[in-house]
C-alpha cells in the first residue's frame, strides 16, 4: 500500500515544490475504498483527496501516507483534524515529516486522538523521492544534482568539443525523466555556444523544468533552442552591466533575464530557493560543474559512463580544477550506487554534507 501511495505522489512529480509529493490510500476490510495525491502547493494535501473518494467508508478505516499527516494552518487545515473528523482508526506513515511546522506534530495529534499510528513503513524509498524537499526544508536551499555523461577515459566531449553523443538512446531517456522531476536545470553560456541544448524532458505529458543559463558575459547566440519558450520557461542570469540590447532582445521573444552583482552558483541557489525551488540539476560543463561543487551548491553526483574511449589530452572532463593537490583531499562520495542504462552505466552518489538525511 505503501508503494502504492508512492506512485500516486510521483503522478505530481515536478509540480509541487515547494512541497513535497505525497500520495495517501484508503484501505477498508482490505479493500482499497479511496486514493489521491497532491498535485501543487496551495491545492488540498493528498489526504484530502484519499478521505474525500472514500467517503462514508473512511470510517473505521486504515490510510497509508507516504509523509505524516500536517498538524498546521498553511495554505489548508490540518490533516490531523480531518482524518480525526473522517473517524480513521489507524495510521500508516512513511516518514516523518521534516518541516519544523509538523516534524511529529501530526502523529501526536492522531495518538491523542486514540488512533493507531505506524511509522516509517517504506521510509527509505518515501525519503529518496522527496530528497529534494527534505534538503530544502533542513538546508534552506534546493538540492543540487550534478548529472554529466563521459567516457570510460573520463571525457565528456572531444578535443574539438564535439560531445553528441555520448552516452546511448535509453541513457538519454533517463536524462529526460531526471529532467521532468526537477525544478531547474542549469547550464553555462559555454554549453549553449556548443550544444544548442534544448533542456526539457521530452514528453508532452511530464513537467519541464525552469531552464537557467548562467551568462556573465552574455555572449550569447542570438538563434538558440533555449530562447523558444513555447515549451518550457528560461531564465537567464546575468551580471549588472551586461548587453541591455541582448537582455531586450531575449525579453522579447519571452525569456526572463534577472541581473546579479555578482553571479556565482552560491547566489543562483539562493535565488532559485527563493523561488520555491526543491531539486536543481546542474548539467554544465566542467568548468561551472568545479565551482557548482566547491560552493556547495551541489550534493548529488549522476555520473552516466559509456564504454567507449576517445582519448585526448585537451578533451574536457566533468569536473575542472576544483586546486586539490593531493589524493587526501579527494571528495568522497557516499550512498553510492550503480545501475546499468542499455549499455551505459549510471554511478550515484552523495557528498558527505546530505548523506545523514538521506538515508
Ligand atoms: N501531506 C502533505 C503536506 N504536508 C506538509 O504541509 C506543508 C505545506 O502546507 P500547505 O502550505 O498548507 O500546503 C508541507 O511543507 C509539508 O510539511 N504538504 C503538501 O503539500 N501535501 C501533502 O499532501
Ligand atoms: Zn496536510
Amino acid at each position: 500500500m505503501m508503494l502504492r501511495c508512492l506512485k500516486l505522489a510521483a503522478k505530481a512529480l515536478g509540480r509541487t515544490s515547494p512541497n513535497p509529493l505525497v500520495g495517501a490510500v484508503v484501505v477498508q476490510n482490505g479493500e482499497v475504498v479511496g486514493e489521491g495525491f497532491h498535485p501543487r502547493a496551495g491545492e488540498p494535501h493528498a489526504e484530502v483527496f484519499a478521505l474525500k473518494a472514500a467517503g462514508e467508508r473512511a470510517r473505521g478505516s486504515t490510510i497509508y501516507v507516504s509523509l505524516e499527516p500536517c498538524n498546521h494552518y498553511g495554505r489548508t487545515p490540518p490533516c490531523s483534524e480531518g482524518l480525526i473528523d473522517a473517524g480513521v482508526s489507524k495510521v500508516v506513515v512513511g516518514m516523518v515529516d521534516p518541516n519544523p511546522l509538523v516534524a511529529g506534530g501530526g502523529i501526536a495529534r492522531l495518538r491523542a486522538a486514540g488512533i493507531e499510528v505506524v511509522v516509517g513503513v517504506e521510509e527509505a524509498a518515501c525519503r529518496r523521492l522527496n530528497e529534494g524537499f527534505i534538503h530544502r526544508i533542513l538546508y534552506q536551499r534546493p538540492l543540487g544534482i550534478l548529472k554529466y555523461a563521459m567516457t570510460l577515459d573520463g571525457k565528456i566531449a572531444t578535443t574539438s568539443g564535439h560531445s553528441a553523443w555520448v552516452t546511448n538512446q535509453d541513457a538519454r531517456g533517463e536524462v529526460h525523466r531526471l529532467r521532468a522531476a526537477c525544478d531547474a536545470v542549469i547550464i553555462g553560456g559555454n554549453t549553449v555556444r556548443q550544444d544548442n541544448p534544448d533542456l526539457t524532458s521530452h514528453n508532452c505529458d511530464a513537467h519541464n523544468p525552469l531552464r537557467v543559463v548562467m551568462s556573465r558575459s552574455l555572449n550569447l547566440p542570438e538563434q538558440a533552442r533555449l530562447w523558444d519558450t513555447r515549451q518550457a520557461p528560461t531564465l537567464v542570469l546575468t551580471e549588472v552591466g551586461s548587453s541591455q540590447t541582448f537582455q531586450n532582445m531575449l525579453r522579447e521573444k519571452g525569456v526572463e533575464v534577472v541581473e546579479f552583482t555578482s553571479l556565482t552558483p552560491e547566489q543562483v541557489m539562493t535565488h532559485l530557493y527563493e523561488r520555491g525551488f526543491c531539486s536543481v540539476l546542474w548539467e554544465c560543463g566542467g568548468i561551472l560543474a568545479a565551482s557548482a561543487i566547491a560552493q556547495s551548491a551541489v550534493q548529488k553526483i549522476m555520473a552516466f559512463i559509456a564504454p567507449k574511449i576517445i582519448g585526448g589530452n585537451h578533451a574536457p572532463t566533468p569536473v575542472g580544477d576544483l586546486g586539490l593537490t593531493s589524493m587526501t583531499q579527494a571528495l568522497p562520495l557516499e550512498r553510492v550506487s550503480w545501475r546499468i542504462i542499455g549499455s551505459d552505466c549510471l554511478v550515484e552518489g552523495y557528498l558527505p554534507s546530505v548523506i545523514k538525511l538521506i538515508k
